[in-house]
């Protein structure tokens, strides 16, 4: 069963063509690597699907329900945005603390305190940042403040994660903390994860399946593995090999 999929989806700027998906569908548990030259519309893909930009025409399939995207009201979006999350590659941290700035969606969502309590403290576990609930978010280093946000998005236990670039800002110990993360939540949730990074290495390690975003289309999908090792389209046999396309 395919629980996610877009269809006829076409985001425009002016008479500029960003994105034209067809159709594109997404298993649910499984982490999807999504590269691409820079400005192919890896993050629009990202946004549209979080309701965050409305396309010009398409449709979503998520939780049993299809909704068009053109026309969501902020209402009828909102219960399925909830079965959602999304990282940034900045993260935003609120001039609160910690434990603030984790337990915020489960605020808006009226979670009672105790709950939220254990909740954001699980999420500040899995990020390894359990002892750091009362500190300033102000305080935090960059690598700790997107850790923070991995905790925010979690603690949410979405549906579907969006993660654009969560490591392009990082040092090597901070990737590697946030990528253990990642393959703890492959192995262990029905969490789907859609990853823009435009670190192929890391695509490699962590997504079931990637997908190559080529001047606003899907040019190619595949299982990781055969992903990189036998690409079939010219533009992605030149990405991977290190080829400047754009
Ligand atoms: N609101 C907008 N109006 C006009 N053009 C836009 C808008 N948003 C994005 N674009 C353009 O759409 C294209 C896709 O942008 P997008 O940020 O989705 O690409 P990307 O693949 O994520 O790139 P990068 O890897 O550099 O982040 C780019 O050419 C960008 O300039």
């Amino acid at each position: 069963m395919k629980p996610i999929e877009v269809e006829h989806l076409t985001v425009a700027a002016g008479d500029r063509m960003l994105l034209s998906i067809p159709h594109a569908a997404f298993d649910e548990g499984a982490v999807y690597g999504i590269v691409g030259p820079s400005g192919a519309g890896k993050s629009t893909f990202l946004r549209v699907l979080n309701f965050l930009e409305k396309p010009q025409s398409g449709s979503l399939f998520f939780s049993g329900h299809r909704v068009d995207l053109t026309s969501l009201s902020h209402s009828g979006g909102l219960h399925l945005q909830r079965q959602m999350a999304f990282v940034a590659q900045k993260p935003v941290m609120f001039q609160t603390t910690v434990f603030e700035n984790v337990a915020l969606g489960l605020s808006y969502r009226g979670v009672p305190r105790s709950e939220k309590a254990r909740l954001v403290m699980e999420a500040l576990r899995l990020v390894g940042l359990e002892a750091a609930e009362g500190r300033k978010a102000a305080s935090l280093s960059g690598g700790e403040a997107q850790r923070i946000a991995l905790a925010r998005a979690l603690v949410l236990q979405p549906k579907l994660l969006l993660l654009d670039e969560p490591t392009s800002n990082l040092d090597p110990p901070n990737v590697l903390i946030i990528e253990q993360i990642i393959t703890r939540i492959r192995r262990e949730s029905p969490m789907t994860i859609l990853m823009v990074t435009h670190h192929l290495q890391q695509a490699r390690r962590l997504s079931d399946r990637c997908l190559f975003l080529y001047q606003g289309r899907i040019v190619e999908q595949n299982d990781t593995q055969a992903f990189f090792e036998s690409p079939q389209s010219e533009a992605l046999q030149d990405f991977i090999s290190g080829k400047m396309i754009y």
